[in-house]
């Protein structure tokens, strides 16, 4: 479904992707792991042109997608969730669902809250009043307004209390199984390594390892000189 193919990606002069490849298949949750500063939001920010790759490629259900803008690859199918969590302060939940171009597909705002029960109970306050795991479910709850078949979702477990991770993990696996494929950024693996299929590890713009989550367990090694766990 998803194929990026040695891409290098620059800010500037800086030099952050360094032939970096990866795949996801249909139905999978893909874990890329890395710390902090390894390039994981780079690698998300290229898939969604937001920082196109300046070499390489990116392809998606076998159509070239490297450098398009990203509400064309909305459109097209592929949610992003930025770890950043930005809302629009001053609109209500609500509102920050209605903004959202609605891709012809399965989510209506009536399916997307019947998943976020919360959410619809606080559909009329301002976004911006929303605590953080709030906040983080909001934004999660607007790229499935597009009917997305893939979401990068760029590390949604950080900073959020226990209670707010186990339903963000119950979230996770619900939407795989409703056929959504995750590309899953973290670096606290803990919470994360129990959700993926396969596993990718960043370390300064290279990867580093890839295997399954079991070949990934197994390998205290990778752990300990990458993710210091
Ligand atoms: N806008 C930018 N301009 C220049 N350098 C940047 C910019 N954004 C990120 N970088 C650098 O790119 C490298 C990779 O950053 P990136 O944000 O992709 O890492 P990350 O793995 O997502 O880590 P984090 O946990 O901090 O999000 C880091 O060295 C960072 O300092």
């Amino acid at each position: 479904m998803l194929e990026v193919l040695n891409i290098h990606t620059y800010y500037g002069l800086s030099h952050i992707l360094f032939s970096e490849s990866l795949h996801l298949e249909r139905g999978e949750i893909v874990g890329l792991f890395g710390r902090n500063g390894a390039g994981k939001s780079t690698t998300m920010r290229s898939i969604m042109g937001l920082t196109p790759p300046r070499e390489g490629r990116i392809i998606y259900n076998g159509e070239d997608i490297t450098g398009q803008k990203p509400y064309r690859l909305f459109r097209k199918g592929i949610g992003y969730v930025p770890d950043d969590r930005r809302v629009f302060a001053d609109l209500t939940v609500d509102e920050n669902l209605d903004i959202v171009y609605n891709r012809r597909g399965d989510w209506s705002r009536k399916r997307v809250y019947d998943v976020f029960p919360a959410l619809s109970e606080i559909k009329s306050r301002r976004a911006g009043f929303l605590s953080g795991g709030e906040q983080q479910m909001l934004t999660i709850a607007r790229a499935l307004m597009g009917s997305p078949e893939l979401i990068l979702l760029d590390e949604p477990i950080e900073g959020l209390a226990p209670l707010v991770v186990r339903s963000l993990e119950e979230l996770i696996l619900l939407l795989r199984d409703s056929g959504i494929s995750i590309l899953l950024s973290e670096q606290n693996i803990r919470s994360a390594v129990k959700l993926v299929n396969r596993v990718y590890v960043i370390d300064n713009g290279f990867i580093r390892f890839e295997g399954t989550a079991a070949e990934f367990e197994a390998d205290d090694e990778v752990k300990k000189k990458y993710l210091m766990v």
